[in-house]
């Protein structure tokens, strides 16, 4: 049982996927993280990506305005990027890493080899009040670096167990839960706030949100596929349970 509350973020990105397939404004990503709002989100997510393939910057505009709840903004360690976030000063700026050419967010940040440029990166944010956190792998070299150039947060990539398990290879599907439970501990033992997320799924959420320091997680893909079925705000209600109830 952890007595430390867990935060649910809703990504929204693949709202404007299916915006984008054909243009125009619909389905509106701003009108799903009202609904998220609404469902119990305690913070929206939206990545804009250099090649804007779903949130463009007009959505970054329009949840500026319309949030109550905290924006947890993702981006690349672009010059446009930061300037973007300076000129926004949203709650949460998370540090990705970005290929044009991914399907999807494929690993996490190389903090390690780029401290230097990084750390210099991050202070004007921090200067602004952002909560600068690094989405990383459960690596503790690349963990020391993100708390070593002045991260406040690390959001744990998921990707690799979620994979895993829907893969059905089991035996790796457990060790990077294990990766994952041991970095938890350690980066927290570091006093770094930590959070998870990519892939998770209902399959997948309840080990992970298990873990008694992990603080947040950040899900989108699967809640926004899940509401095609059951509709949004009781994909992400019954998500809040199955968190609820592994943390008790
Ligand atoms: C950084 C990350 O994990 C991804 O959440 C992202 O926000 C989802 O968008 P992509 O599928 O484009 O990586
Ligand atoms: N940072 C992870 C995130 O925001 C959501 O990732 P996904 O659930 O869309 O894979």
């Amino acid at each position: 049982m952890s007595d430390t509350p867990l935060r649910l973020g809703v990504n929204i990105d693949h709202v404007a996927t299916v915006r984008n397939a054909r243009g125009g404004a619909y389905p509106d990503p701003l009108r799903a993280a009202k609904l998220a709002e609404e469902a119990g989100a305690d913070g929206i997510t939206a990545h804009l990506r250099e090649d804007r393939r779903h949130i463009s910057d007009a959505d970054i505009d329009g949840l500026m305005e319309v949030l109550s709840v905290p924006l947890n903004f993702e981006m690349a360690a672009t010059d446009e990027m930061q300037k973007i976030a300076l000129r926004h000063k949203p709650h949460a700026v998370c540090i990705v890493p970005e290929k044009r050419e991914e399907r999807t967010t494929e690993g996490g940040l190389e903090v390690a080899r780029e401290e230097n440029r990084l750390a210099h990166f991050i202070a004007p944010l921090r200067d602004v009040g952002c909560r600068v956190s690094i989405f990383i792998a459960a690596d503790p070299k690349q963990i020391e670096a993100a708390h070593r150039i002045g991260a406040e947060v690390i959001e744990l990539h998921t990707g690799a167990y979620c994979d895993a398990h829907a893969e059905g290879r089991v035996d790796d599907a457990q060790r990077e839960l294990e990766a994952l439970r041991k970095m938890s501990a350690f980066a927290h033992s570091l006093g770094l706030e930590v959070h998870a997320g990519h892939g998770l799924s209902y399959d997948t959420v309840q080990p992970v949100a298990a873990f008694p320091e992990v603080r947040e997680l950040n899900i989108g893909h699967f809640l926004i596929g899940e509401s095609i079925f059951r509709g949004l705000t009781p994909a992400i209600q019954e998500m809040r349970r199955l968190m609820d109830e592994a943390r008790q």
